[in-house]
């Protein structure tokens, strides 16, 4: 069974056509993401998985269960990290990361591991004991992504995961979710405007634009197809000009 299944899915901000029926599915382990331009519809899409936002048409089901009729079922599976996420400035880290762990497990046990992978996947080290309110964008990043990873969802939903982050923050990341990801085995969706973050992250890509999928396939694949060297070239062939249309509403 798919880890994730997404099927028809539509969703209108009002005559705001911000998904205009996209379908995907990922399988178990499976690192997938959604590329596109600004506006393309992939917070959207995640915000729905994450059962935040109900669609307006279409369905999705997470390890089996519809992100609308079980959404609480759902919720206990998935970790979703927003784009714009912050944490709670007046606790250090550390503190951040315990109330999260006790927060997901009432068994103490459980609590002290969560937290520890927390402090491992971090990597703040000692930095984890000041206050979050003196962390870098960085730091805070990786500690969210900690937050995020430590419970070891089935499926990890990032919006974003290194967005505005300088070179060395950024490759720290993904350094950790790639690892992450391989030794754990938990299945991956995450949305990035990064090419070079895709190719090196994720199994397969679907590359949205304007509330549709316009490509899907693994990053090898869509190079071949389109004798590209890159994904940013693929993408540019594929989308184009178009990538930069507004979404219309009603009848566009
Ligand atoms: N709450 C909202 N109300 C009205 N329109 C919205 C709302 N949220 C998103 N939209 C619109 O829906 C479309 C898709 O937005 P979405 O945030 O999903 O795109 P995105 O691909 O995540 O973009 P970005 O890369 O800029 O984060 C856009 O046209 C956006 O303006």
């Amino acid at each position: 069974m798919a880890m994730v299944e997404v099927l028809n899915l539509e969703k209108d901000y009002g005559k705001v056509k911000a998904l205009r029926g996209i379908s995907f599915s990922i399988s178990e382990g499976e690192i997938f993401g959604l590329i596109g331009p600004n506006g393309a519809g992939k917070s959207t899409t995640l915000k729905i998985l994450s059962t935040l936002l109900k669609p307006t048409g279409g369905s999705a089901k997470i390890d089996g269960h519809d992100v609308v009729r079980e959404a609480d079922k759902v919720r206990e599976i998935i970790s979703y990290l927003p784009e714009e996420a912050g944490a709670y400035k007046n606790l250090t880290g550390y503190e951040y990361l315990q109330f999260m762990a006790r927060l997901y497990s009432k068994d103490d046990e459980r609590a002290r591991e969560m937290l520890e992978l927390g402090v491992e996947l971090s990597g703040l080290g000692e930095r984890l004991h000041d206050k979050v309110s003196t962390y870098s964008k960085g730091m805070t990043r990786k500690l969210l992504i900690a937050r995020a990873l430590m419970v070891k969802p089935k499926l990890a939903i990032l919006d974003e995961p290194a967005s505005g982050l300088d070179i060395v923050n950024a490759y720290e990341i993904r350094q950790t979710i790639r690892r992450f990801a391989r030794t754990e085995g938990v299945t991956f969706l995450l949305s990035s405007h990064n090419m070079l973050e895709v190719e090196f992250l994720c199994d397969r890509v679907a590359m949205i634009a304007g509330g549709r999928i316009v490509e899907l396939g693994t990053p090898k694949e869509l190079k071949d197809k389109y004798g590209a060297e890159n994904l940013e070239e693929v993408f540019m062939t594929a989308v184009g000009a178009e990538a930069n249309e507004p979404v219309g509403g009603e009848g566009a």
